[in-house]
């Protein structure tokens, strides 16, 4: 907890419960359904919530906008993000019914009122969203086809409306075939060597149409 308190020394009391109590309830919950590898677990602030938060190194999300986590398993990087953006609108999906029956006893357990979780597949999502955000779902190619006009065409941020993905590794030819893709690197923010690969991708994608 002390590694978010370092990076995030902004928060506010209920901020720091909300944080704090994130072990006490994956702990509890991994127990009986697996979302988070065991040894993950130990980890849970560095791997898990921290990563997630990269995201906010990178864009500072407004008070209404709408965030999509897609493929949030047991709940990364939305829940954390909704963590700091208690004004921010977030909906987390994921195709598999038991890791959504978590998230949702994590959303209660915290008593956070602005996520949304729900079993659904990208693809058949019918809604717009400012930013959509992902970590270990699939490659950028099948990423973009599943959630192409699901950004809305109304720009609140600084930056155009788009995707932010956590990924990991030399990315060059995953992301060849996209020009305007940009690579932020977590080895620069964040002081351990389980962020040294990783990065976020921003990859601007407002609905045109
Ligand atoms: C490796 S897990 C990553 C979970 C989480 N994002 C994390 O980083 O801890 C990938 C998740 O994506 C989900 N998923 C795969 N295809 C999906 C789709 N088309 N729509 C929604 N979720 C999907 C899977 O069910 C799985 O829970």
């Amino acid at each position: 907890m002390e590694e978010i308190l370092k990076y995030f020394p902004d928060l506010t009391p209920l901020q720091i419960s909300q944080f704090e109590k994130l072990e006490e309830v994956y702990t509890e919950w991994n127990a009986k359904i697996n979302v988070i590898s065991r040894k993950d677990i130990q980890e849970l602030y560095t791997k898990h919530v921290l990563h997630s938060l990269g995201i906010a190194k990178v864009m500072e999300f407004l008070p209404g906008a709408k965030i999509m986590d897609v493929g949030t398993g047991g709940g990364f990087p939305g829940i954390p993000l909704a963590i700091l953006y208690p004004e921010t609108q977030f909906y987390l999906i994921d195709i598999i019914a038991k890791k959504i029956r978590v998230v949702n006893e994590v959303i209660q357990a915290l008593e956070l009122k602005n996520v949304v979780a729900e079993q659904k597949r990208a693809e058949t999502v019918d809604e717009k969203f400012d930013f959509i955000v992902s970590r270990a779902v699939t490659n950028m190619s099948d990423f973009v086809k599943w959630i192409r006009h699901k950004t809305a065409k109304e720009n609140k941020h600084e930056f155009e409306n788009g995707i932010l993905y956590l990924k990991g590794g030399d990315l060059t030819e995953e992301l060849k075939d996209f020009p305007k893709a940009v690579e932020f690197d977590l080895t620069n923010i964040f002081d351990n060597e389980f962020f040294e690969t990783k990065k976020v991708v921003y990859l601007p994608l407002k609905y045109k149409g």
